[in-house]
C-alpha cells in the first residue's frame, strides 16, 4: 500500500532567504508526504554534508529516486533510509546531500503516516509511546553566528520546567521574550532579532544573564510556575585552536577557565541546561564539566520528564552531531548527560532514532532541535513527541518557529 510511486524535489526558501530542498513523496495508494530540510549556521565540523540545494536535488534525482520509486515502501522507514544511504554510498551524504536525504526521509515518514491515517508522531512512536510532552527551550536572547554585534554566547534559552502543559510552556516562553523587550527598552537598549527570532541586543554576556534572569523570574511569578533558563554556548565558534583558548571579544579564557566560568554561571543563575560549553572535539572538557555540575547521567530508563533537581544538563550538539559513534565515545568518556538531536546533522530519521535510543539506554536526556535556518516544516514536533524527548529546542517567535510550537499544541489537543 505504501509503495513509493513518485518523488518530486524542488528548491524552496528557508527563513534566511536561502534555497533549501523540499521533497514530495507519493505512494501507490495515494498517500502523500511533504517535508523540507533546515540548515545550520553554526554547524559542527562532523555533521553530514549539506550541498547547495540545486546540486543536492540533481544528485538525489540521479542516485536516490530510482532506488526508491517502485522499490521501497514509505511505511518502512528503515528501508527508505537504508536506500538513501546506499544511493549516497559515502557515509556522510556528500554525494546526494544531507539536505536531500533528510527531506526525502521525513516526507516518506509523512506519506507512510498518511496511508495509515495516523498522526506522524504515532506512526513514528507507535501506539504505546509515553504520554509526556517535551519542555520547549525558547531562544530569547542571542548572538554568536546568529546575529552580529550581539552577545558572544549564541543562545539564552527560557526553560519553563514547571509548566503544567505544553501549551502553557509555549506561551510562557513567548511571555519571557516579550518581557525581555520591555526590560531592554527600560534600559534604552535597542534590539534587532537574530536568525531564530531571539532578541540580539548589543550588550555583554553578563548583562544578558541579568536581563534574562529578571525576565524569567518576572514571568514565573506572573504565571505561578517554575521557569529557569539555559544556554547554547556554541563554544566551537568561540574556540581558537591556535591560541588554545575561547575568545570573547577582548577577553580570552583557557579551557580550565572556560570550565570554571560555566560552572560559576550554573551556580549563580541555577542554569538547567548548557549546550556545547566546550569545543566540539573536547570530550575531556565536557567530561570535567559534567562531573562538576552534571550530577551524572540518569539511571537508564529513568522516568520523569524535566530536569532532576541535582543536575544541570550538559548537552552535546556540535560534539555529537546526532551521530551514534560520536555519542558512544562521549558515553565512554563521561562527556555530557544530554544530546541534541537534529535529523539533518545525520541525514535520516532512522539515524536520528538510533542516536535517541542509544542516548536513552545510557541515561542521556534527548533534546530534539530545529536549525537556525528553518522552514514551516513541523516534523521535529512529532519526532520529539514520538520519542518522549525531555526537551525540544525550536525558538519562541517567528512563523518557522511557531510552526513547530503550534504543532505541539495541536498534538496535545488531539487535533492533528
Ligand atoms: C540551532 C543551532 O544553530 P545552527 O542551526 O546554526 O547550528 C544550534 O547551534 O543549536
Ligand atoms: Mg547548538
Amino acid at each position: 500500500m505504501t509503495l513509493i510511486s513518485s518523488i518530486a524535489l524542488r528548491r524552496v526558501l528557508d527563513s534566511r532567504g536561502n534555497a533549501t530542498v523540499e521533497a514530495d513523496v507519493l505512494t501507490e495508494s495515494g498517500g502523500f508526504g511533504r517535508a523540507a530540510a533546515p540548515s545550520g549556521a553554526s554547524t559542527g565540523e562532523h555533521e553530514a554534508i549539506e550541498l547547495p540545494a540545486g546540486e543536492a536535488i540533481a544528485a538525489a534525482r540521479e542516485h536516490a529516486v530510482p532506488r526508491l520509486v517502485g522499490e521501497v515502501y514509505a511505511g518502512n522507514q528503515r528501508a527508505v533510509d537504508a536506500a538513501l544511504q546506499a544511493a549516497d554510498g559515502t557515509g556522510n551524504f556528500s554525494e546526494i546531500g544531507a539536505n536531500s536525504a533528510v527531506a526525502i526521509s521525513m516526507a516518506a515518514a509523512k506519506a507512510g503516516a498518511d496511508v495509515l491515517g495516523a498522526p506522524l508522531y504515532q506512526h513514528l512512536g507507535g501506539t504505546f509511546r509515553g504520554e509526556s510532552f517535551p519542555v520547549p527551550l525558547g531562544n530569547v536572547v542571542g548572538g554568536g553566528e546568529h546575529a552580529k554585534e550581539a552577545t558572544h554566547i549564541q543562545e539564552f534559552l527560557a526553560a519553563p520546567v514547571g509548566a503544567p502543559s505544553v501549551s502553557e510552556a509555549v506561551f510562557a516562553n513567548a511571555a519571557v521574550h516579550a518581557r525581555i523587550s520591555e526590560l531592554l527598552d527600560d534600559r534604552g537598549i535597542p534590539a534587532a532579532k537574530g536568525d531564530e527570532g531571539a532578541w540580539a541586543p548589543p550588550i555583554s554576556d553578563a548583562e544578558a544573564f541579568a536581563v534574562v534572569g529578571e525576565a524569567v523570574d518576572d514571568v514565573a511569578s506572573d504565571l505561578g510556575f517554575e521557569i529557569r533558563f539555559g544556554l547554547d554556548m556554541a563554544a566551537a565558534e568561540l574556540y581558537d585552536s591556535e591560541a588554545d583558548a575561547y575568545v570573547y571579544g577582548d577577553q580570552t579564557r583557557s579551557t580550565a577557565e572556560q570550565v570554571d566560568y560555566v560552572a560559576e554561571m550554573v551556580d549563580e543563575y541555577d542554569l538547567v541546561y548548557v549546550e556545547d560549553p566546550l569545543d566540539e572535539n573536547d570530550y575531556e572538557g565536557f567530561a570535567e564539566l559534567t562531573e562538576r555540575v552534571g550530577g551524572g547521567a540518569s539511571a537508564p530508563g529513568a522516568s520523569g520528564r524535566g530536569p532532576r533537581a541535582d543536575r544541570t544538563l550538559i548537552c552535546g550538539d556540535d560534539l555529537f552531531v546526532t551521530n551514534v559513534d560520536r555519542l558512544r565515545d562521549g558515553i565512554d568518556a563521561g562527556a555530557g548527560n544530554a544530546i541534541l538531536i537534529k535529523p539533518n546533522q545525520i541525514g535520516t530519521l532512522s539515524d536520528a532514532f538510533d542516536a535517541i535510543e542509544l542516548a536513552t539506554e545510557n541515561g542521556y536526556e534527548t533534546v530534539v532541535s530545529h536549525r537556525s535556518g528553518e522552514t514551516e516544516d513541523a516534523t521535529i514536533a512529532h519526532l520529539a513527541v514520538a520519542t518522549d524527548a525531555g526537551f525540544i529546542k525550536t525558538g519562541t517567535v517567528g512563523g518557522e518557529r511557531t510552526a513547530k510550537l503550534n504543532e505541539l499544541v495541536r498534538i496535545a489537543d488531539d487535533a492533528v
